[in-house]
């Protein structure tokens, strides 16, 4: 397949983000930006790693994220203040050129699998589509058609708000894809599917294997 699609990751400020997981590892504070570093650098390693995945441009004001991901291939920008997730977004996706092909995914996605992510691009085929979470009310991915903007809608029940613009699910049969890190209990899921190696490092025993 042809590599042409450009995703945005949004990302708050580290010392806000996450926060239902914060104690998820102990060691205070550090220990929590830590995590959530972790968690975006194996969602961004997966995507780079993806069929079909041109670029990935992180939306982030914090000056640690641009360092984390040095000499990773994944650009990072600052929103300059705009006033929330979804301007973040739409404000990513602009710079990316809304005449080619973009798409958003969440930065919490310690056990995507490549192979996920290309099997959901996909099924899209090109049209707006978007990957429900593993409960089914949120998104974790979202693809604007080709050659449209990107009219995010994240949020509180964004999986129908998403399906009332259009877009058509994708990707229901990726356990990874899915499973979005909100809490200890989404942790302790995404270990069972096996996480990339930062999170591992951090918060699963040794011996889990890594997805390839
Ligand atoms: N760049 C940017 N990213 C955002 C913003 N708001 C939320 N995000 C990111 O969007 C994703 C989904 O947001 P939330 O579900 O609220 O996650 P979170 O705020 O990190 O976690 P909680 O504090 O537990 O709600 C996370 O990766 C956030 O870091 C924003 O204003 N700007
Ligand atoms: C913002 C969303 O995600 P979260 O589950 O991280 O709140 C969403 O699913 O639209």
């Amino acid at each position: 397949m042809d590599a042409c699609l450009d995703l945005v990751v949004p990302m708050k400020r580290l010392d806000r983000a996450k926060s239902r997981l914060r104690g998820a590892v102990p060691g205070g504070s550090g220990r929590h930006v830590e995590l959530a570093l972790a968690l975006l650098l194996d969602t961004v390693t997966a995507a780079r790693a993806a069929d079909g995945v041109r670029s990935v441009l992180v939306v982030c004001e914090d000056e640690r994220v641009p360092v984390a991901l040095r000499g990773t291939g994944v650009d990072v920008v600052d929103e300059r203040g705009l006033p929330g997730l979804n301007e973040a977004l739409a404000f990513g996706a602009r710079l990316l050129g809304e005449d080619g092909h973009v798409g958003a995914l969440q930065a919490d996605l310690p056990a995507l699998r490549p192979v996920e992510l290309a099997a959901a691009i996909a099924q899209a085929g090109g049209a707006r589509a978007f990957c429900p979470d593993k409960e089914g009310t949120g998104t974790t991915l979202l693809l604007a058609g080709i050659g449209e903007a990107l009219d995010p809608r994240f949020g509180p029940g964004s999986a129908a708000a998403h399906a009332g613009t259009g877009a058509v699910a994708v990707g229901v049969g990726t356990p990874g894809l899915r499973c979005d890190v909100d809490t200890a209990e989404d942790l302790e899921a995404a270990c069972q599917l096996g996480v990339g190696d930062r999170t591992a490092a951090l918060v699963c025993a040794s011996a889990q294997s890594s997805p390839g």
